[in-house]
């Protein structure tokens, strides 16, 4: 079963969205939360928009509802409105009434009147928008000049942030109680502009009921330890990396962000490659021996493969910390050496590929990253970080962080090494697979947005303490 985190952090999908509606209806009732729902549009509107002429697209559901009520309300402080209704609401629903509730101007659901309109709201369909619009609601809303999306766009799936159908960018979205993961993922994200989130008063129960398991990463989802001054560099933790004789730069860089991010020791497990290593950073300890012999010291229970490894390299170390039951975060060279079968990676606690990589190892994901990426962690038993502009970071129980907390600066070579180490030292500091890899996910994209314009990989090092500062004292602020 997946556990409750807290709901604050919360990205409740469609489905669920209903079930939290169910649950309204039996104690604070639709009709008041849509009066509150249509309220926060007109508001939103009126704080970004001087008065001007507005077409309200209503849908025959709740967020046509909610139209209804946004166009009473901006009628009522003095806007020229007119609702344009596709299909009318079932007699006796919430919609129905806001709809009786409306007493304005109403013009046919037509281009030609979204093109004469200085402002279109999309309130045609919302979270129950459940198959592509039809051509010709695209063919209205691609009409507009300004499109404002009650929810979200009619053309973008909620889940998943796929776009059913190609159409309108939008000026702005506005939701309610929380975001959902298509407000987050692309291409979603982009096709909602600026992204309202407006309180209507759920009760807190009622988003509990619908049972979310998917969250939106940040400090207070998940603890980074803070220094201590009983620390000392074992209870910091030792973060061990396997390192390969071709490619030094991406163990070095692995290295630098493990110790960065504030890991007590990192050693470098260089074999016969010590030599490329001895005369790198001062403070990494670097070793010649056989790997079987590291570990019998049980102090190194944290281990990073894949960085800077050839496939004979991983072979050569991986099944042996598999084997020794070490904490295994499986990058680059790891998940190429397992190629097609993903199998040969159960017993690592973390793999971190990016699209290719998951593609290579689990085929092509698809328009839904987070099912892909469960159906992965699950498959593996393993917690996967599936790095992109959005990171989705899925644990084996069903948890799902998106994680949007991040710069394009991010987008260059190395960066991956780097937050591997990271990653790296949140396990080492003891911290929960998943909440190790939300912890690295979001610091690493902390120091991204910090390091400024264009940094080369090694900037990030730079910021990753102030980053981890940041989020312990954020986190004790939640
Ligand atoms: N979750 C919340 O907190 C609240 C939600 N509210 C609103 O309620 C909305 C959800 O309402 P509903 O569940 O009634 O769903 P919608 O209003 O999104 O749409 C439902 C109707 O549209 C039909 N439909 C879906 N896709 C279609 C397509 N492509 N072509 C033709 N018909 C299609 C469905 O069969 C259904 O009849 C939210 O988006 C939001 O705007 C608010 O009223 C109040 C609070
Ligand atoms: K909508």
């Amino acid at each position: 079963m997946p556990m409750k985190s807290d709901l604050r952090f919360s990205l409740p999908t469609p489905a669920q969205c209903g079930e939290m509606d169910r649950k309204a209806s039996e104690t604070i009732g639709i009709s008041a939360l849509m009066d509150r729902a249509g309220w926060a549009v007109a508001q939103a509107i009126r704080a970004r928009f001087a008065p001007c002429r507005v077409l309200v697209l209503c849908g025959p559901g709740n967020n046509g509802g909610d139209g209804y009520v946004a166009a009473r309300y901006l009628e009522r402080a003095g806007w020229s409105v007119q609702v344009a209704p596709l299909a009318p609401p079932r007699e006796g629903s919430a919609a129905f009434g806001a709809a009786a509730q409306y007493r304005g101007r109403i013009t046919d659901f037509a281009p030609e009147n979204a093109r004469r309109a200085d402002l279109v709201i999309d309130a045609v369909f919302g979270a129950g928008l459940d198959r592509p619009p039809a051509p010709e609601v695209v063919a209205v809303l691609s009409a507009a000049r300004t499109l404002v999306a009650i929810d979200l766009p009619s053309t973008v799936n909620g889940t998943t942030g796929a776009a059913l159908v190609e159409g309108p960018d939008y000026r702005m979205s506005v939701t309610f109680v929380r975001p959902k993961p298509g407000h987050i993922l692309y291409p979603g994200r982009e096709i909602c502009g600026e992204l309202i989130c407006a309180d209507i008063g759920m009760p807190e129960v009622c988003l509990e009921a619908a049972g979310p398991t998917i969250w939106l990463n940040g400090p207070g989802l998940w603890h980074v330890p803070a220094m201590s001054p009983e620390d000392h560099k074992y209870r910091r933790g030792v973060v061990s990396i396997c390192a390969g004789q071709v490619m030094p730069g991406a163990t070095r860089l692995a290295a630098a962000g493990a110790r960065a991010s504030g890991a007590g020791l990192v050693r470098i497990s260089a074999g016969e490659g010590a030599a490329a290593y001895c005369l790198g950073a001062p403070g990494l300890v670097i070793d010649d021996g056989p790997l079987k012999t590291l570990l019998e010291d049980e102090r190194r229970r944290v281990w990073l493969c894949g960085p800077g490894l050839t496939e004979p390299e991983v072979a050569a170390s991986l099944p042996l910390l598999l084997a020794s039951e070490r904490i295994v975060l499986a990058d680059a060279g790891a998940l190429g050496w397992a190629g097609s079968e993903p199998e040969k990676l159960r017993g690592v606690s973390v793999i971190t590929p990016h699209i290719g990589e998951f593609t290579r190892l689990f085929g092509a994901p698809g328009d839904d990253l987070v099912a892909a990426a469960r159906e992965a962690a699950q498959r593996i038993g393993a917690v996967v970080v599936l790095k992109g502009a959005v990171s989705v970071i899925v644990s084996p129980d069903g948890r799902v962080a998106l994680n949007d907390h991040a710069s394009p600066a991010l987008a260059t070579a190395g960066s991956g090494d780097t937050l591997a180490g990271v990653i790296a030292t949140m396990l080492a500091a003891g911290m929960a697979p998943w909440e190790a890899a939300c912890a690295g996910v979001w610091l690493h994209g902390e120091a991204g947005m910090r390091a400024g314009n264009w940094p080369i990989v090694e900037a990030l090092d730079a910021h990753l303490g102030d980053a981890r500062a940041k989020a312990i004292a954020l986190a004790c602020e939640i």
